[in-house]
């Protein structure tokens, strides 16, 4: 799904206006009727009860003014608080001002203390908050008498339906400075805005629902969105249904460079992830003297053993073993494990420039490369690097707390600048391409912060490279997939009992999940 900024949705309504002549107020009606439909699903009848409508001043306001119409003619009872002065009301919004007025719907101007204490009272006695104070055009932060009204609304225990936006996040940058409106479901219009689905601001939408207000498809198509939301029926898209007659061939052979003494457990579940992916043949490089320990492990994926001269750790001489092997694979990850050792590094940035088959680099290959990071831009082939923001650190230089503070800048421009596509992991994983292209992961819970989930993830996505998946299918696919895997353990197991292997077990099931979706 594609994902807006305030900015473009602005100009998508500008031009369905000018271009195409839908005057504002009927995007406003039907953005009205769309908020009422999903009240009503959440509340039920609206007959006798009560409804506060909060309004700004600006557009957000006037369909909130609308909203208050129609919950009125379905019988509610309904009063309108506008938290500015009514002379500040323009345009579509004033229209709809008039209108509720004419059909004598309550309407009280919150510009003092007196009528906050008024509006805490209604509050009490309503069914349902309708927060129409600040949309798209939301800028900075919340003060003054409107601080006071979205405390007392976030201190309430009453439902809250946000228009739009909650009042207070930055529609862009899902930034939230000072008090935020907290919704149980917030009704957005066109397309989801990037601030609504990274954190903080995804905090404060609740349930998010998607609302069509008639904005053309001409008009939409022609702006050039950059984010998309991965969901289902995007991954369903890239993962194709198989043909029944296949072999193992088929499905890809993928080598997972791996292992140190101490850290043989990473390339055990990447294998293993690899495998639940669909990946035919799935082989584990490991320094020679661990082999016996894979083998205890695993039986499906086979285990060459590389040059360690008996230390535990790869050898530099492994180097030649691992890029011939590489001359018979799809797809290669190299990192779980791998220890970072100085001499490690050294063999990883000489992997990186030999490599001729599609990487996924993490952990310690990561650590490796943050020593010269400059070593991606002499790969030959497609790179994936799969960083958390603690690894992200060490390649940027820049602080874990800057990176997560713009998560989506940062991994855009590490992408841009070596060449790459960034994983960037953590809540909402967002994943950049060199063009600038961003994806948004919505799955996944925090029962997955924990040992080995990332090597997990290594293996899914690089199973899906060897399949023949462009890298930033099998990075959006791997990504999704892996979450809800996480979410479908999760419901199971709960978030505290959650490990990396319920992920690999549950995989199958998210597979399905999507395959059924096809239809
Ligand atoms: N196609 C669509 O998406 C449609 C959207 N609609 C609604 O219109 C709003 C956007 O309306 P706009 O007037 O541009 O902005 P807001 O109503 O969000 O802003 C109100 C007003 O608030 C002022 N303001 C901004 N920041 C602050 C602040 N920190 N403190 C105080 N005041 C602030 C600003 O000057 C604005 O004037 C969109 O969200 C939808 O709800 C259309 O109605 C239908 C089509
Ligand atoms: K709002």
């Amino acid at each position: 799904m594609k994902v807006a900024t305030p900015e473009q949705i602005g100009r998508m309504d500008t031009e369905a206006i000018t271009k195409i002549g839908i005057p504002g107020i009927v995007l406003m009606e039907n953005a009205a009727l769309k908020v009422v439909e999903e009240i009503v699903k959440s509340v039920g009848n609206l007959k006798e009860k009560k409804a506060v409508v909060l309004a700004g001043k600006g557009n957000n306001g006037g369909d909130a003014f609308a909203v208050a119409r129609h919950l009125h003619n379905i019988g509610a009872k309904v009063l309108v608080f506008i938290t500015s002065k009514k002379s500040e009301i323009k345009n579509d919004a004033e229209i709809n001002l008039k209108i509720i007025e004419r059909i004598n719907i309550e309407t009280v101007e919150i510009i003092s203390e007196n009528e906050v204490l008024k509006f805490k009272e209604e509050l009490e006695a309503c069914d349902v908050i309708i927060d129409g104070i600040f949309g798209t055009g939301f800028k900075g932060q919340i003060s003054g008498i409107i601080d006071e009204v979205v405390e007392f609304v976030n201190s309430s225990s009453k439902y809250v339906v946000a228009i739009d936006i909650p009042s207070g996040v930055n529609g862009e940058t899902g930034k939230v400075l000072g008090r935020c409106i907290k919704a149980h479901k917030t009704i957005t219009f066109s397309y989801p805005k990037i601030g609504l689905l990274i954190n903080p601001g995804c905090e404060y939408t609740g349930e998010l629902v998607i609302a069509d207000i008639g904005i053309p498809k001409i008009i939409s198509d022609a702006v050039n969105m950059e984010t998309t939301l991965i969901d289902e029926s995007h991954v369903s898209g890239i993962i194709p249904e198989r043909c029944r007659e296949s072999s193992k061939g088929n499905y890809g052979r993928v080598l997972i460079v791996s292992g140190s003494t101490g850290m043989t457990g990473s390339g055990c579940l990447c294998a293993k992830a690899a495998l639940r992916s669909g990946s035919g043949l799935v082989y584990l490089g490991v320094p020679s003297s661990l082999r016996d320990i894979y083998g205890t492990q695993l039986v499906e994926p086979i285990v060459i053993p590389l040059e360690d001269k008996g230390k535990g750790y790869l050898s530099k001489e492994s180097i030649n073993e691992i890029i011939k092997e590489m001359e018979r694979m799809d797809a290669a990850a190299i990192g779980p494990g791998v220890s970072s050792r100085q001499d490690i590094s050294d063999l990883m940035g000489e992997l990186i420039i030999s490599a001729t088959i599609p990487l996924v680099l993490d952990a310690d290959a990561l650590n490796a490369v943050s020593k010269d990071v400059g070593v991606l831009r002499k790969s030959k082939v497609p790179v994936i690097v799969t960083p958390h923001p603690g690894e992200m650190s060490r390649l940027t230089g820049i602080s874990i707390a800057d990176i997560q503070k713009d998560r989506i800048k940062h991994a855009r421009d590490f992408s841009g600048k070596y060449n790459v596509i960034t994983v960037l992991k953590g809540a909402k994983t967002i994943i950049a391409t060199p063009d600038g292209r961003i994806y948004i992961n919505p799955t996944g819970n925090p029962g997955m912060s924990t040992a080995g989930t990332g090597d997990v993830l290594t293996g899914i996505i690089t199973g899906f490279l060897g399949q023949g998946f462009a890298s930033e299918d099998a990075a959006a696919a791997g990504v999704f997939l892996h979450g809800l895997a996480g979410d479908i353990a999760a419901a199971k197991k709960g978030e505290y009992g959650l490990i990396a292997g319920d992920l690999i077990d549950e995989l199958p099931h998210a597979i399905n999940k999507i395959l059924q979706k096809k239809g």
